[in-house]
């Protein structure tokens, strides 16, 4: 049980996190901040926080856990306004899609206290963002990358992996290099095609009557283009160089479909298609996809 939890950044993740600690009966009482006094309003009237701050500082007094939910790029600046009110007694955790830039920047910032900072990323989520979609049942049944450092304390590790335990959730761990490599091929590429996709048929004259008449397999691949901006730019930026490698892959996978395609190399295509399609059909739904 925390007596307070410091929740700075009240939109859809640390909205969702607040309410289902709330819900757990895992803490006592709610302390929010976000960049945009209305957020912050909002959320109190929602129910999830108890008490807004008028600042990430006074967001974090008094509390023994701290949640950073702000878009990646803004995780070394909320620490910098924290970081004098971090005292030993404190788990501070974030929720970020990306994770060697936020251990970087926790270093940096937190120096000798880095060990009381746990680098979380749920996988869980969705393509609407902000307070009003959050959601208590958001993290149930999902997977959470916990990616500490050397310098991460054992008791800090257990507290984070027994809390978001008690939220249903699969704990993971690995290191940042490790987190970031995956998630570039498996969350940041599929991000990025997807945005590529609806600026590639928007792009042309007769686009829009092209997206009038898509079915549901342009739905089912095109959802995630529908994704916060903010966010997915600072994800982008921030591990630019697993992704760079991610596009490289992509870039020749589908250069070779083309190719076949224009030469008309029709088994070769179907035995590449026959891969895909084996690859999609017995991948083991894990608990975060479903
Ligand atoms: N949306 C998703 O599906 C997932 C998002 N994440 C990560 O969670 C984090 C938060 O994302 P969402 O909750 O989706 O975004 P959101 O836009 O719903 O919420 C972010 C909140 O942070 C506030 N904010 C922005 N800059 C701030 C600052 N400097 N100080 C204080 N508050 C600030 C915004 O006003 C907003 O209320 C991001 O780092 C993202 O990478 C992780 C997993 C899934
Ligand atoms: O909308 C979806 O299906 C997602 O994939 C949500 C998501 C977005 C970003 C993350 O870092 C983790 C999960």
């Amino acid at each position: 049980m925390f007596e307070q939890l410091g929740l700075i950044g009240c939109g859809l993740m640390g909205g969702s996190f607040a309410l289902a600690l709330k819900r757990a009966g895992l803490v006592r009482r709610v302390v929010g901040y976000s960049k945009s006094p209305s957020t912050t309003e909002r959320a109190r009237q929602l129910g999830v926080i108890d008490i807004e701050a008028p600042s990430a500082l006074l967001a974090v007094s008094g509390a023994d856990l701290v949640l950073l939910a702000v878009p990646v790029a803004a995780i070394e600046s909320t620490l910098k306004a924290i970081r004098h009110l971090i005292d030993p007694n404190m788990l501070i955790m974030d929720v970020g899609s990306s994770k060697r830039d936020v251990v970087d920047a926790a270093r940096r910032v937190l120096k000798q206290d880095v060990g009381v900072f746990v680098p979380c990323h749920p996988i869980a989520g969705r393509e609407v963002s902000g307070v009003d979609n959050a959601d208590a049942g958001l993290y149930g049944g999902r997977q959470i990358i916990l990616t500490p450092i050397d310098r991460t304390l054992t008791t800090k590790l257990d507290k984070a992996r027994a809390l978001w335990q008690a939220l249903g959730c699969e704990v993971i761990e690995m290191s940042p290099e490790a987190h970031d490599a995956a998630f570039a091929a498996v969350s940041h590429l599929p991000h990025l095609v997807a945005f590529a996709l609806m600026n590639s048929i928007t792009g042309q004259a007769d686009g829009q009557s092209y997206l009038s008449m898509a079915g549901p397999g342009f739905r089912d691949f095109s959802r995630i283009a529908a994704s916060d901006p903010q966010m997915w730019r600072d994800v982008l930026i921030a591990n630019r160089e697993e992704i760079g490698r991610q596009v490289e892959h992509f870039h020749r996978a589908l250069e070779e479909l083309q190719h076949l395609i224009a030469t008309g190399q029709t088994d070769e295509l179907e035995r590449l298609i026959n891969r895909a399609s084996h690859a999609r059909a017995n991948w083991r739904v894990s608990p975060s996809a479903r």
